[in-house]
């Protein structure tokens, strides 16, 4: 599994880690290479990926290797964005809608209790639909926002993938955490489930384990089918 390192990213060690703690491989990308080293499926993590300028994720997409995933993603090949990673996805059209300032213009970090919507995406398919989770959230660009038609498509076709629980904590509209393309092999999500993977590591929950064990075992059954 591919793990991208943008200049700016944080999370890419701890994604590498999530990955491995999954079962899988982990592949480091770097940001100038158009070459995916014949991964199966590419992570985004999070962070500040050339420093947020312009806004978060406007300079990652324009990147080279973000020119092979796209290409590779609108194929069918699984693709996940965390935080720093949704918001290029965004910005790459891979998902609908963009990320705004926190509402209350502050950064935040807490754990997060999240719906999983769905089970119906490569990535979500080891948790059931209506699983509550709590994972760590810490970001400042983390208001999801789309036009009502385009909420309504996602809500109407499944494709809200997460949602958070109890607070919202940047005005993301309609509570969306997360969402999916149509396909459903492109995910994107701001809380950070690859901090939330070993008893010991955080606050010793492993909600976010279910990630990497999902996309792990629908690539194996692909390999085998
Ligand atoms: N943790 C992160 O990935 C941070 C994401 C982003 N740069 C923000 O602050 O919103």
């Amino acid at each position: 599994m591919g793990v991208v390192t943008f200049p700016g990213t944080l999370d890419d060690r701890d994604t590498q880690r999530a990955v491995r703690v999954a079962g899988a491989e982990a592949v480091p990308l770097w940001h100038r290479d158009k070459d995916l080293k014949q991964v199966d499926a590419v992570v985004l993590p999070g962070g500040f990926s050339y420093g947020d300028y312009l806004r978060a994720g406007a300079i990652s997409r324009f990147s080279p290797v973000m020119e092979t995933i796209i290409e590779q993603a609108k194929g069918g090949m699984p693709v996940l964005g965390i935080c720093n990673g949704f918001q290029v996805l965004t910005e790459t059209h891979l998902l609908p809608g963009a990320m705004l300032r926190n509402n209350h213009l502050h950064f935040v970090c807490r754990d997060q209790k999240l719906r999983v919507e769905t089970d119906r995406t490569a990535w979500t398919s080891d948790y059931s639909a209506g699983q509550e989770i709590s994972v760590p959230l810490k970001n400042i660009d983390g208001r999801y926002v789309a036009d009502e038609r385009t909420l309504d498509m996602l809500e109407a076709e499944g494709r809200v993938a997460f949602r958070y629980l109890d607070v919202n904590p940047n005005g993301s509209l309609r509570d969306i955490a997360g969402i999916s393309n149509e396909a459903g092999n492109v995910v994107g999500l701001m809380p950070h489930p690859e901090h939330a993977v070993e008893p010991l590591v955080g606050t010793g929950r492993t909600d976010g384990l279910g990630f990497f064990t999902s996309i792990l075992k629908n690539l194996l059954k692909g390999a085998n089918a």
